[in-house]
């Protein structure tokens, strides 16, 4: 009896199952996603990118294909930078994508996207937009930060202490009249010369090793401290590093794409998680 097709990849080390489901059958409930992303009880992940055709979805988008993000707790998300990379990496190396040039769907809007010969991956990730400022309490700390829409909601703080000194083990606190939806919290360290250093506690996750909508996020509101909308910085993460780059408010991020494994779902294991 055929399983359920994955794919395990990661993006600077925040890693993703892929379920190839073009034309959106698979019943992917909040149970079923966050019994995937178990590190003890499913295959472990930060989240699940279901690679579904957008008008299986009934989505209007000029992308033939549309990323369906979920968070690690089955939450819905708007977009993944880093896995938006790992998703375009599986279309070209599937060759369900001729080009390296194309444009693909998300909850945020369409996405431009060119995969590089070394494997890495540009994406236009849209406009990256300051809200507000706000705060956030860590271990009983607070810190003040910069609230950035990515399509995805952000709140940056600059520290000064070194990042890696920050407890992230349990939920920083957070302002839900500010965040209703919750919030995606980083915390940088300028480094100076367009360098950053950051740490991350996702929405729907809990600390991950790397956040590329935080990562264009971090670099937004490093540019509007500084006065600007428009530049370009490196951005160290746990995982790894990207490159982002703001023009007045629109964003790119490049980075790594790796695919790691692929393989089939037990279908008893999956029905038994019930639809
Ligand atoms: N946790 C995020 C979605 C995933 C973002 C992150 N994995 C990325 O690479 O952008 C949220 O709830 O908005």
């Amino acid at each position: 009896m055929g399983g359920i097709e994955f794919l395990k990849g990661h993006g600077t080390q925040n890693d993703f199952v892929l379920l190839p489901d073009p034309d959106g059958r698979l019943e992917l409930t909040e149970a079923r996603v966050a019994a995937l992303c178990d590190r003890q009880r499913g295959l472990g992940a930060d989240g699940v990118l279901r690679v579904v055709r957008s008008a299986a979805l009934g989505e209007e988008s000029e992308g033939e294909w549309f990323m369906d993000y979920r968070n690690a707790d089955g939450s819905i998300a708007e977009m993944c930078g880093n896995g938006v990379r790992v998703f375009v990496r599986y279309l070209v190396d599937s060759g369900l994508v001729p080009e390296r040039d194309f444009v693909i769907g998300t909850r945020a809007g369409d996405r431009p996207v060119r995969m590089h010969a070394d494997g890495s991956v540009t994406v236009g990730m849209g406009p990256a937009t300051i809200t507000g400022t706000s705060v956030t309490v860590v271990a009983g700390k607070p810190f003040s930060g910069v609230a950035v829409n990515v399509g995805n909601p952000h709140l940056v703080s600059v520290v000064e202490d070194e990042v890696d000194e920050l407890d992230l083990r349990d939920q920083p606190d957070f302002d839900s009249d500010v965040f209703p939806e919750g919030v995606n919290l980083e915390f940088i360290n300028l480094l100076g010369d367009n360098a950053l250093k950051m740490r991350v506690h996702e929405r729907g996750v809990g600390e991950t090793r790397s956040c590329g909508t935080g990562t264009v996020a971090a670099v937004a509101a490093a540019l509007h401290l500084a006065g600007t909308d428009t530049g370009e910085a490196t951005v160290d993460i746990p995982g790894g590093r990207v490159v982002v780059e703001v023009r007045r408010g629109e964003s790119t991020l490049t980075g790594p794409a790796e695919i790691v494994a692929r393989g089939e779902l037990d279908e008893a294991w999956w029905a038994g998680l019930g639809a």
